[in-house]
């Protein structure tokens, strides 16, 4: 089964490179990039056949769409003579709805839509996948499996995607904000920047791996850390002082109504 990416930036490559970890042939994988530069780039590293777009969806059995979601009407314009019913497009941006690519490619395609994050480059990737309207068992199952090679899969409802979105696909943001922001503080205690990244680093390693190993809820863990009258209390009570939740409320419903506003090509 030939698979193509088109659209080789960050979120192509991180595909690009998980399948070819994964032990997929690189000469059963093509990629359709727009910056020649950048596809020379992507030969060098991975000794994979840059296309067009148009060849691209003409060969492969499966078709990854990694463009930006501003920039799917046009690519869909330029591949839809070459698809065909049974082929399996894949579609990897935010906010653009399996509705939206059905419209504008010939009957009988199937369309998978799929929120991907980029700790999928060291294969701990949290993908989603939603089937679209024309989509069986078979092509749902192929799309799991290509998100598979990065991390782990959800199949959800494609109502849920933008919620998602505000979660998974744009949380590694917040996370390595929260760490930068500690790596800061540290700093300003007077710890070496060195020092500071390293504890910061291992302490989110750590605590993620308690999360996912113990199944534990992060209540009971955050409570296994506040001792009574300690220092975790007293941090704590600034981040409520601060509105620490209620930022995080506020930031991910607005990354989840921007994944809606993207879909109207905004
Ligand atoms: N970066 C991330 O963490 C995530 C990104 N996504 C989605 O992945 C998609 C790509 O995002 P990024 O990789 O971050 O953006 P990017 O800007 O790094 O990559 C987009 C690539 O598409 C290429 N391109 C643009 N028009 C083209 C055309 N007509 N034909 C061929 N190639 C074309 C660009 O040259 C660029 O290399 C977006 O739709 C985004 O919503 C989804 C989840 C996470
Ligand atoms: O920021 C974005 O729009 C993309 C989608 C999720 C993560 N990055």
């Amino acid at each position: 089964m030939s698979t193509a990416i088109i659209g080789a930036g960050v979120m192509g490559e991180t595909l690009l490179s998980g399948l070819v970890r994964a032990g997929r042939r690189v000469d059963q994988l093509m990629v359709g990039e727009k910056r020649s530069e950048r596809a020379r780039e992507l030969e060098d590293r991975y000794g994979v056949a840059v296309v067009s777009n148009r060849e691209a969806a003409a060969k492969a059995d499966t078709v990854a769409l990694v463009v930006k979601p501003q920039d799917m009407a046009d690519v869909l314009a330029e591949i839809a003579p070459d698809l065909r019913a049974g082929q399996l497009l894949v579609s990897l941006a935010a906010g653009i709805t399996t509705a939206f690519i059905e419209s504008r490619v010939p009957a009988g395609v199937a369309v998978v839509r799929v929120m991907p994050n980029t700790p999928a480059l060291v294969d701990e990737g949290m993908a989603a996948i939603a089937p679209g309207s024309h989509c069986d068992e078979s092509h749902l199952a192929e799309a799991e499996s290509l998100m598979a090679s990065t991390g782990k899969v959800l199949r959800i409802p494609e109502k849920q995607m933008d919620a998602v979105t505000a979660i998974s696909g744009s949380g590694p943001a917040y996370i390595f904000f929260v760490v930068e922001s500690m790596i800061e503080a540290g700093v300003h205690l007077g710890l070496p920047r060195a020092t500071a990244t390293e504890l910061v680093v291992q302490t989110l390693v750590g605590s993620a791996t308690m999360l996912r190993e113990t199944g534990s809820h992060p209540v009971v863990l955050r409570e296994q850390v506040t001792s009574p009258g300690g220092t975790t209390a007293s941090a704590l009570r600034e981040l409520e002082i601060h509105k620490v939740r209620a930022a995080f409320l506020a930031a991910m419903e607005a990354a989840r109504n921007r994944s809606r506003e993207l879909a109207e090509g905004s």
